[in-house]
């Protein structure tokens, strides 16, 4: 039985894994943590891992504690961009035993939604990202968004794509919304969205929409058992559920 703790426990997502957890046969609930809670407790019940759930503005300095504690983590908490991925690959250079395993999102959908945006990325002239979530997150854009726009940046300038064609000169309100890696991205914040994503490309005549809803927390629980087993078999810092599902 490997022993989780759950940081943010009490949280939407928190509830959920806890919950996906304790029915499981092969993983044990050893420490739930939420924000009046001592991070101690993760050392006196002898987490093997723990499971990030906790808002982004305080993640990032749990996820360093746990490294220095020696134990292993699951991010689940959205925004860990290449930059905070780097910060958590030098303090692994001190604990050679701790991994780290950074899912911006658990969903296969929304897994494969990326990995064929990443594909389609070099052929189509324009791309832009709108992704839809409901009005209780405080982050903006998604993690996936951040995550995927990194992904079709890095593969467009890879193929020596030009940026996607913008004649907007008059934007008094910001309705162009954000730009990342040269993708435009929407955030749309309404009741009803779990979380959803669309990415749009275009060339003239054609368009490609690739999209994605997660409509239920509970949908995305096999993907945490799946990151939660994988991580003591990882190796330092790895980005991304695809890099433990068989997706060819
Ligand atoms: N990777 C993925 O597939 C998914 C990622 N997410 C991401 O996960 C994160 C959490 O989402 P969600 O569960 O909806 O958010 P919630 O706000 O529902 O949950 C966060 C929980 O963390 C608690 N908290 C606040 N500060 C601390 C602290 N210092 N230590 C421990 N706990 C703390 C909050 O308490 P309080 O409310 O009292 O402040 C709350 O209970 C977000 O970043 C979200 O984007 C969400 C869904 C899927
Ligand atoms: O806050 C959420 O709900 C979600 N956040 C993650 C993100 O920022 O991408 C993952 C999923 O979209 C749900």
């Amino acid at each position: 039985m490997t022993r989780i703790a759950v940081v943010g426990a009490r949280g939407r997502m928190g509830v959920a894994s806890v919950r996906a957890i304790e029915a499981s046969s092969d993983l044990t609930m050893v420490a739930e943590i939420d924000i009046d809670d001592d991070v101690q407790g993760i050392v006196d019940h002898n987490a093997e891992v723990v499971l990030v759930w906790s808002p982004p503005d305080v993640a990032h300095e749990q996820v360093q504690w746990c490294i220095k504690h020696g134990i292993h983590v699951v991010v689940g908490t959205s925004g860990f961009d290449e930059q905070a991925v780097e910060q958590i690959r030098a303090a692994l250079v001190d604990h050679s035993d701790v991994n780290v395993f950074v899912v911006p999102n658990f969903s296969v959908g929304a897994v494969l939604l990326t990995k064929f945006a990443t594909q389609a990325a070099p052929f189509f002239e324009s791309v832009e990202i709108v992704e839809m979530h409901h009005p209780g997150k405080v982050d903006a854009p998604s993690g996936t968004a951040l995550h995927t726009a990194e992904l079709i940046g890095r593969a467009r300038a890879a193929a020596g794509c030009a940026p996607s064609p913008d004649a907007t000169y008059l934007d008094p309100h910001g309705a162009r919304g954000g730009r990342i890696e040269g993708v435009g991205v929407h955030s749309v914040r309404v009741r009803g969205f779990m979380s959803s994503q669309e990415v749009l490309f275009g060339v003239d005549g054609e368009i490609l929409k690739l999209r994605y809803d997660s409509v239920t927390r509970e949908s995305l629980m096999p993907g945490v058992l799946t990151a939660l087993r994988a991580v003591p078999t990882l190796t330092g810092v790895t980005v991304g559920l695809d890099a433990v599902l068989s997706l060819g």
